[in-house]
C-alpha cells in the first residue's frame, strides 16, 4: 500500500470476529492529518465495530492499525487516548447524575492523570496554578460548544441535542489529535443539525484536530467529508471523494437495499465466514 505523508492512522487488514459472528473482513484504509473522513454504511455493517476497534476497546482478529506509523493494537484504552485519540459513543455515555462542568472535568482529569509531565507540572509547580489553567481550557470548550447555560445542569436533564454537545466536550477535553464521532447527529433535528455541523468543522479549523466520523445523514456527509469509505458486510465496498462514492451503483444497491451481484457475494461470503 503506498504511503501517504500525512496518514495519522492506517487501518491494514483488519477483521474483526464475535464467536460465530464475522463484524469485519480485510478492512484497509487510512486517515490522513487535517481531514474529514466519513465511515458509511448500512446498518450491521460494522462501522462501530471498526470504532471501537481504533479506540481499543475491541481487539481484531486480524490485521494492524498504526498511529503515525507505530503499531497501535499494544496499547491500551487509556494509552490510546493520552496518545491523542478521543471519541463520543453513539449511545450517549455521560455521567447523568453529574453536572454538566462535571462530566467535562472527567474527560480532562482522565488526561491530566495519565500526562505525566501535565502532572508533574501540577504537582512541582504548584497545584492550584495547574487548576486554573485546567479551568481556563475547559471554560474554553464551554464557551466553543455555546453550553455556558447549562454548566450547572445535571447532563441528564438536558435535551438530547444538549447531550450529544456535553459529550463533544468531553471528547474534546483530552485534546485529541484524532477525534472518533460515531454518529454525531442521530436523532438531532434540523436546526441542532446545523449547529453540530458547525462545531464539527470548527473542530478542525480552531482546534487542529482530525476528524473521524460514522453517520447516516448522507447530506451531512457529503457537505462535511473529505473523503468517505462505505463498509457494507464487514467489508470496504467503495472508498474516495463523497460525490463519487455516492455515485458508485454497489453502493446505492447497500443503500437500496437492492439485489446487486457484488453485495450478493459479500453477503454470502460474510454467512460462509460465520458459520
Ligand atoms: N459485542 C458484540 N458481540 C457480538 N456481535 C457484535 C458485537 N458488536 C457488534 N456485533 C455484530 O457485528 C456486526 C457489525 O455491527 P456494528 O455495530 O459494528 O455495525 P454498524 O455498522 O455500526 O451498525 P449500526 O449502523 O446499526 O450502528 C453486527 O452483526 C453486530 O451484531
Amino acid at each position: 500500500m503506498a504511503d501517504h505523508d500525512n496518514t495519522l492512522l492506517r487501518v491494514d487488514g483488519v477483521s474483526l470476529r464475535f464467536g460465530g459472528v464475522k463484524a469485519l473482513s480485510d478492512v484497509n484504509f487510512d486517515v490522513r492529518k487535517g481531514e474529514l473522513f466519513s465511515l458509511i454504511g448500512p446498518n450491521g455493517a460494522g462501522k462501530t465495530s471498526m470504532l471501537n476497534c481504533i479506540s481499543g476497546r475491541y481487539r481484531p482478529t486480524e490485521g494492524k492499525i498504526e498511529w503515525r506509523g507505530n503499531d497501535l493494537l499494544k496499547h491500551s484504552i487509556n494509552d490510546r487516548a493520552n496518545l491523542g485519540i478521543g471519541r463520543t459513543f453513539q449511545n450517549l455515555a455521560l455521567f447523568s447524575h453529574m453536572s454538566v462542568l462535571d462530566n467535562i472535568l472527567v474527560g480532562r482529569h482522565h488526561r491530566l492523570k495519565n500526562n505525566f509531565l501535565t502532572g508533574m507540572a501540577y504537582w512541582v509547580g504548584g497545584a492550584r496554578r495547574e487548576e486554573l489553567n485546567e479551568r481556563r481550557y475547559v471554560e474554553t470548550i464551554i464557551d466553543f460548544l455555546e453550553i455556558q447555560h447549562v454548566r450547572n445542569e445535571s447532563a441528564g436533564i438536558l435535551s438530547y441535542g444538549l447531550r450529544k454537545r456535553v459529550e463533544l466536550a468531553r471528547a474534546m477535553a483530552i485534546e485529541p489529535e484524532l477525534i472518533l464521532l460515531d454518529e454525531p447527529m442521530a436523532g438531532m433535528n434540523l436546526e441542532e443539525k446545523e449547529d453540530m455541523a458547525r462545531f464539527i468543522l470548527a473542530l478542525r479549523e480552531e482546534f487542529a484536530m482530525t476528524i473521524m466520523m460514522i453517520e447516516h445523514d448522507m447530506g451531512v456527509v457529503v457537505d462535511l467529508s473529505d473523503r468517505v469509505a462505505v463498509l457494507d458486510f464487514g467489508r470496504v465496498i467503495a472508498a474516495g471523494q463523497p460525490e463519487d462514492v455516492l455515485a458508485d451503483e454497489h453502493v446505492k444497491k447497500a443503500y437500496l437495499g437492492e439485489d446487486d451481484e457484488m453485495l450478493h457475494a459479500l453477503a454470502e461470503e460474510q454467512e460462509r465466514a460465520s458459520a
